[in-house]
C-alpha cells in the first residue's frame, strides 16, 4: 500500500508534553509543540498506555469500573488517586522552579492547558481523529461533540495517544462500514491501548470523485484514496470506465490535498464534498460508493469510562480469549442468549501473544489450531443486572475478559447523521 504524509502547512512535529505527567515517564521526542492554532499531530513516541486506569479489565473476578470524573479538565490523576512520587524519577528536582536543594517542591499538578497545543476556547472538547480536514473522521467528530475543536492526526495510533497524553480529550475512530466490513487496525489498538469507548456515532458516507478543476475523467491514469473508501467505490468506478491504477493512501481528505498541492493533473481522489471546497477541487461525480446506504460506525475513546445508565439504550463491548477447544465460544454465546441480550456484532482477530495452539495426538500427529481474540458488542448496560451475570459467566469460560466500554446506542436517525451543519460547525 502506498502512503504518504500529505503537505500540510498547518502540520506540527511530534506532540508531547513540555513537562512530564505526574504519574508517567517522559517521552523523548524531537521537537515541542511548533504552532498554536490548527495543528496535525503526527507519530508520538512510545506507548503511554501503562499509566492509565486498569479498571476495565478481568482477570481474576469480575470487577467493577471505577468511575471518576468522565471529563478531564483538572490535574491528571488515575481514577482519583493523585500520582505516586516514586514515579517521579525522571524529573530533575532542581529544574522545578522554586525548589530549593533541601526542601524540594513536588512539581505543580499539570492542567490540561499546559498540555495544549492550542489555545483552549472555553470547555471546547477537542478530538482527535485520524486524517486531514475534510476526511470523514473529522465529520463523525463533529456529529459525536458538536463544536468541537477536531485535531487532525496523521495515523490511527496517534489519536489514541493524543487523549493518552492529554493533548486531545477523545479520540474518534471508524470501526466498521456497512460495505467494507471492520476496520482491523483499530480493533487492534483498542486493546494495545487502555482508552474507554465511550460513545458511538453512525456516518453515512457519501463519496465523490475529485480532480483538479478543468480535468476531465478521460484523463486520469490512477483514482487515489483510503482503501477503505476505494472498497466502497469499486463498482461505480469500473462502471465509470475509470479501469485506471488505485492507490490507497491514509485518508480521503489527504487524497485531495495531495492531487491540489502537487498539482496531479492525471489522478482523481475519492473523498467528501466538503474536501472538494477546502482543497480547490471540482467534483467529477458525486455518490458514488456502491450501496447509497453506506455507512461508517464510529467509536469515541475517553481515558476514564463513563457511568453506565439504564435511562436509555446502552451497548457494550468487550474482547475475551480462551483455551479450551471451540465448544467455549457457544457457551460464550449462550450466556448473552439466555438473559435475551442481542449480540449486535461478533468479530474475531487472531491473538498475537499465542497465535497457534498445538494439540497432540500421538496416533494421528499434531493439529494446529489458530488461536482468537473474539470482540462482542452486546445491546445492554453494564448497570444492568442480567449484563453483570452474563459477563460473570462468560469469565468462567475465558482466558482473558476486558469490557472495552458501556455507552449511549446512536439512536439518530441515519438521514440527518451528517448535515451540512455539522460538517461546518468544525
Ligand atoms: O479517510 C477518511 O476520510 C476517514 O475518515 C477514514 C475512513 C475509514 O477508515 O473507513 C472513514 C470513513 C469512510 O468509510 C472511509 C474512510
Amino acid at each position: 500500500m502506498h502512503s504518504f504524509s500529505p503537505a500540510s502547512s498547518h502540520s506540527l512535529q511530534f506532540l508531547v508534553p513540555t513537562r512530564p505527567l505526574p504519574s508517567v515517564p517522559v517521552v523523548r521526542c524531537s521537537s515541542g509543540f511548533r504552532s498554536p492554532g490548527f495543528s496535525h499531530v503526527h507519530g508520538v513516541a512510545a506507548n503511554r498506555a501503562d499509566w492509565q486506569s486498569s479498571c476495565a479489565i478481568l482477570s481474576g473476578k469480575v470487577v467493577s469500573q471505577q468511575h471518576s470524573s468522565p471529563d478531564n479538565n483538572g490535574a491528571p490523576t488515575m481514577n482519583g488517586h493523585t500520582a505516586a512520587l516514586t514515579d517521579l524519577s525522571l524529573v530533575p528536582i532542581d529544574n522545578i522552579p522554586g525548589s530549593d536543594n533541601n526542601k524540594p517542591l513536588p512539581p505543580k499538578p499539570l492542567t490540561i492547558s499546559d498540555l495544549s497545543p492550542a489555545p483552549m476556547h472555553g470547555s471546547q472538547l477537542r478530538v482527535a481523529y485520524q486524517g486531514v480536514p475534510g476526511a470523514y473522521s473529522e465529520a463523525a467528530a463533529g456529529k459525536a461533540y458538536r463544536n468541537c475543536e477536531a485535531i487532525p492526526c496523521d495515523q490511527f495510533e496517534v489519536a489514541f495517544q493524543a487523549v493518552e497524553l492529554w493533548i486531545a480529550d477523545r479520540a474518534v475512530l471508524p470501526v466498521e462500514n456497512s460495505l467494507g466490513g471492520s476496520i482491523h487496525r483499530n480493533y487492534d489498538l483498542l486493546l494495545r491501548h487502555r482508552l474507554h469507548i465511550v460513545g458511538e456515532v453512525q456516518l453515512p458516507v457519501h463519496h465523490c470523485l475529485l480532480a483538479l478543476p478543468g480535468i476531465r475523467k478521460e484523463y486520469l491514469t490512477r483514482v487515489i484514496s483510503h482503501p477503505q473508501a476505494l472498497a466502497q467505490c469499486e463498482h461505480t468506478l469500473t462502471k465509470l470506465g475509470l479501469n485506471v491504477a488505485r492507490e490507497a493512501v491514509d485518508d480521503t481528505a489527504g487524497a485531495a490535498e495531495f492531487i491540489a498541492t502537487n498539482n496531479l493533473r492525471d489522478t482523481a481522489a475519492i473523498a467528501s464534498a466538503r474536501a472538494a471546497e477546502l482543497y480547490g477541487l471540482q467534483v467529477l461525480a458525486d455518490g458514488i460508493q456502491d450501496d447509497p446506504g453506506n455507512v461508517t460506525r464510529f467509536v469515541m475513546l475517553a481515558r476514564e469510562p463513563i457511568i453506565p445508565r439504564t435511562d436509555r439504550p446502552f451497548k457494550t463491548s468487550i474482547v475475551f480469549a480462551h483455551d479450551k477447544g471451540t465448544s467455549v465460544l457457544f457457551k460464550v454465546l449462550s450466556a448473552f442468549a439466555f438473559r435475551n441480550i442481542s449480540l449486535t456484532k461478533i468479530e474475531s482477530r487472531p491473538h498475537r501473544n499465542r497465535p497457534i495452539r498445538l494439540v497432540d495426538d500421538a496416533n494421528v500427529g499434531t493439529a494446529k489450531h489458530f488461536e482468537y481474540l473474539f470482540y462482542v458488542d452486546f445491546e445492554a448496560s453494564m448497570a444492568e443486572v442480567r449484563a453483570q451475570n452474563a459477563l460473570a459467566e462468560v469469565q468462567e469460560f475465558t482466558s482473558f475478559l476486558r469490557v472495552l466500554g458501556s455507552y449511549p446506542m446512536d439512536m439518530t436517525p441515519l438521514s440527518t447523521s451528517c448535515s451540512r451543519q455539522d460538517l461546518q460547525s468544525l
